[in-house]
């Protein structure tokens, strides 16, 4: 596991990362999250002791990283992809890593053939496009066959098929037992691989918790209602003490019940009803909404009116609005 202990970086002013505690458990695949600045690749090198901490400290198995023995054993890591000699071929760049670290040679032949990239081994490096470049660095952090691995980014620049392998192969390296801690800002990706998510905002702590709890506790969780009895089913969850609100073409939304109450009420008075949906929001959403007032960075559309808020905020405000309703 990966144990982080009031881990924080200051360049001058700025605190980049600020007072981390988190431990990254294995077995499952652990995302990390933040909008951009908040702090994640500092993180990162900081747990390859790549930075020194200004404070705090960060523990692979129970060690610093310095004194970890031929360190790619005990922890692989992908954090750019373009930190290579270009000038080596797939096959040297692998094998230097590997002479370094006391790692077999057959193992690099392996870890290519893993990545999919033997048939390009004794190509240079710096005529590989974005994704094989990903494939290279990934195969870089599998050659010790380590116990812990971290991708920043993994599936940047890959098409769909890699970002399908590459979902595949976090889930089956969890599965065997191993810490995999990844960043991405592919929400749709990240709700897909994940089990835990760690998020980070300006530095701090914002949330470590399961994916699902995650999106319970930020986003709105309802149940939509349809029915052809709507004034009567209206009067019904009146009567029960349930509140309903109107959400257009004739469809009720109920915070705070769930459906199963909800369509065992309807069926106690022979109500018909043509809907009956749970509804949950996105990781997207959810993330949105934790993260709207530390996004460091906003974008703003030349078309949207002075009074409309940023894009990150959006979702936020409109909640709001709709949870007062
Ligand atoms: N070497 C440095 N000197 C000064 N400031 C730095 C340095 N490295 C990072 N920072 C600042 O620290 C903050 C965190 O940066 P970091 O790259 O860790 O964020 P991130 O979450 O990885 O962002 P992104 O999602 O955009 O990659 C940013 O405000 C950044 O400008």
């Amino acid at each position: 596991m990966i144990e982080l202990e009031g881990l924080t970086k200051r360049y001058g002013e700025k605190v980049a990362v600020n007072n981390l505690t988190f431990t990254v458990h294995p077995g499952i695949v652990t995302g990390f999250l933040g909008p951009n600045g908040a702090g994640k690749s500092t993180t990162m090198r900081m747990m390859l002791g790549l930075d020194n901490p200004s404070a705090g400290a960060v523990r692979v198995d129970g060690m610093h990283y310095s004194q970890l023995k031929d360190p790619l054993k005990y922890i692989g890591a992908l954090l750019d992809a373009k930190a290579m000699h270009g000038g080596r071929s797939a096959f040297n760049h692998l094998l230097c890593l590997a002479q370094s670290n006391g790692i077999p040679r057959g193992r690099v032949d392996e870890v290519l053939d893993t990545v999919g990239l033997t048939a390009v081994a004794k190509k240079k490096a710096k005529g590989f496009s974005l994704g094989m470049g990903q494939r290279l660095g990934i195969a870089g952090a599998l050659l010790g066959d380590p116990e812990i691995l971290m991708f920043d980014e993994p599936v940047n620049g890959l098409d769909p098929e890699g970002i399908h392998w590459i979902r595949n192969l976090m889930k089956s390296l969890a599965s065997q037992g191993r810490t995999v801690f990844v960043s991405s800002h592919l929400m749709s990706e990240m709700a897909l691989t994940a089990d835990h998510l760690v998020v980070i905002g300006q530095g701090r702590l914002l949330a470590d918790m399961t994916m699902s709890d995650f999106i319970r506790q930020n986003s709105r969780s309802y149940v939509k209602l349809r029915s052809p009895q709507r004034e009567r089913l209206l009067d019904v969850l009146h009567e029960a003490g349930i509140t309903a609100v109107e959400a257009g073409s004739g469809t009720l939304e109920v915070d705070g019940t769930s459906a199963e109450q909800l369509g065992e009420l309807a069926a106690s008075h022979q109500l018909v009803l043509h809907e009956l949906s749970p509804q949950q929001a996105s990781l997207e959403e959810a993330f949105m909404q934790l993260t709207a007032e530390s996004v460091e960075y906003h974008a703003h559309s030349d078309h949207a009116g002075p009074s409309a808020p940023p894009a990150a905020e959006g979702w936020g405000d409109g909640w709001q609005q709709r949870k007062e309703a």
